[in-house]
């Protein structure tokens, strides 16, 4: 069977089908969100977090991302409101970046793709667990976080960053304690909303997206230090862990939303 998914042209985004089928289906993501055709929504209510800090248990190098676990085990760290029709129960943060800063991230806002996004994923607790969430269309809810590169870098980054040198290879963990990834959220709540899919196999289409209007700025240094994992284990020649992103998806028969201004 051909190797593990990837992004590179032997086991990139065109060839997931082949080994995951749901590549292919019609609620794919990311997309395009073209502000002149989003959709004012009455019925969309602002969103809420509430987060334990003491819930965040380890960060990781999975060789295609750096991700941010936390205790799913119960209502601990929980986002509501906004479209969701209950209680999503926080699982894991990932992120997406480019090679340089004018790509990286996944949805695109008008013509513009940004440097970087942050994933914090939820599931739907009215769910047995994780897995049979992942299997239902309402059953995941990601808050998407877009990433600009400016002068200034952003304080509330650093322990994300400070711990890439811990992680520099594929498959190394660390502890990551004590961390509210609320702190990274931009001031402005304001968000588009359409249904889609894991932008990651096996690409599931169980995901209602939450993506923030504002985008968080960080330094130029900062995005170095994203750029300097290696997407190879500690036993192989480094590779710089970059362009981890998913192309845009047909938006075909959705809309994107947004609550009443
Ligand atoms: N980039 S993404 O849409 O968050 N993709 C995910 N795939 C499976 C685990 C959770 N997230």
């Amino acid at each position: 069977t051909q190797h593990p998914w990837g992004y590179s042209k032997e086991n990139g985004p065109d060839r997931w089908h082949e080994t995951y089928p749901l590549a292919k289906g019609n609620n794919q993501s990311p997309v395009a969100i073209l502000t002149k055709d989003v959709f004012q929504d009455p019925v969309l209510l602002p969103w809420f977090t509430s987060y334990d800090p003491g819930a965040s248990k380890t960060i990781t190098n999975t060789g295609k991302t750096c991700r941010i676990a936390f205790d799913d085990t119960f209502d601990r760290s929980v986002l509501r409101g906004g479209p969701l029709p209950g209680i999503y129960r926080l699982r894991q943060l990932n992120i997406h970046w480019g090679s340089t800063d004018d790509k990286g991230s996944e949805h695109v806002v008008d013509a513009t793709r940004y440097a970087g996004e942050i994933h914090v994923v939820h599931w739907y607790s009215k769910y047995s667990n994780y897995g049979d969430a992942v299997r239902k269309p309402d059953g995941v809810a990601i808050l998407a976080i877009l990433i600009q590169v400016e002068k200034t870098p952003k304080p509330e980054m650093k322990r994300i960053l400070e711990e890439m040198s811990n992680i520099k290879a594929k498959g190394k963990e660390a502890p990551f304690q004590n961390f509210d990834p609320s702190i990274l959220f931009p001031k402005n709540r304001s968000y588009w909303t359409y249904q889609g899919s894991f932008t990651t196999p096996s690409c599931e289409e169980c995901v209602t997206w939450i993506i923030l209007k504002e985008p968080i700025v960080v330094s130029e240094e900062q995005m170095e230090k994203f750029r300097s994992l290696s997407s190879k284990p500690a036993d192989e020649p480094h590779c710089p862990l970059v362009d981890n992103w998913r192309p845009l998806q047909p938006l075909n028969n959705r809309m994107v939303r947004t609550p009443y201004q």
